[in-house]
């Protein structure tokens, strides 16, 4: 059934790898996944910082139907636990879509505290979108711009949730709606939350 075989690159910031991973899905398998997600009710909630004024639409999924229900889910579980050191330590903390527009605001945040292995898995979601586009995710080290990933379509990009990063807002241009989903993988030390 799978006709297509995956692609990685990997690139580093701040000392800690970023995994850009491409060719996973076929075009029906991307097209299928982006007409269930623009299919969902949003909420406009998503904040980069706590003092984001201007959050974006956002759909939550519930992580553990999410890995095992959605093939989309389970393939990037797979992906990711292939990829990382100690997976088993790894559980899904939380399940998302980012949905923005030219015109919204992204600030550079990072996932989890600095001293933490946290990881984060983002999936560009979009079905077409051209390079002219912009809308990179970019990644920062020492307040300056290291990296930066085009939002491919059916591309994922796996990094430390520690290393600052956004997801910029793509140009005038674009009359797309930019959609990525975020997979955040968290390692339990004993607590019940990660950010206890
Ligand atoms: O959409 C992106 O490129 C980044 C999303 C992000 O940083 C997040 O969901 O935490
Ligand atoms: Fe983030």
């Amino acid at each position: 059934m799978k006709t297509t075989t995956a692609t990685i690159r990997t690139e580093t910031v701040a000392g800690k790898n970023i995994y850009i991973i491409d060719d996973v899905f076929t075009p029906d398998e991307i097209d299928a996944f982006y007409d269930f997600v623009v299919s969902l009710p949003v909420r406009r909630a998503e904040k980069d910082t706590s003092y984001d004024e201007f959050p974006i639409y956002t759909t939550e999924f519930d992580p553990a139907k999410f890995e095992t229900d959605s093939f989309i889910g389970q393939k990037a579980r797979e992906i990711f636990f292939d990829l990382i050191n100690e997976p088993e330590t790894y559980t899904l903390w939380r399940s998302y879509t980012n949905l923005s527009n030219y015109g919204d605001v992204a600030y550079p945040h990072r996932d989890c505290a600095i001293d933490r292995n946290d990881m984060t898995v983002l999936y560009y979601v979009n079905k077409d979108w051209h390079y002219k586009y912009g809308g990179e995710t970019i990644f920062y080290d020492e307040k300056d711009s290291r990296v930066s990933v085009l939002p491919k379509p059916g591309r994922f990009v796996i990094f430390p949730g520690s290393i600052e990063h956004k997801g910029s807002v793509s140009s005038r241009i674009c009359k797309e709606t930019r959609i990525t989903l975020a997979l955040k993988y968290v390692v339990f030390n004993g607590s019940t939350s990660p950010y206890a």
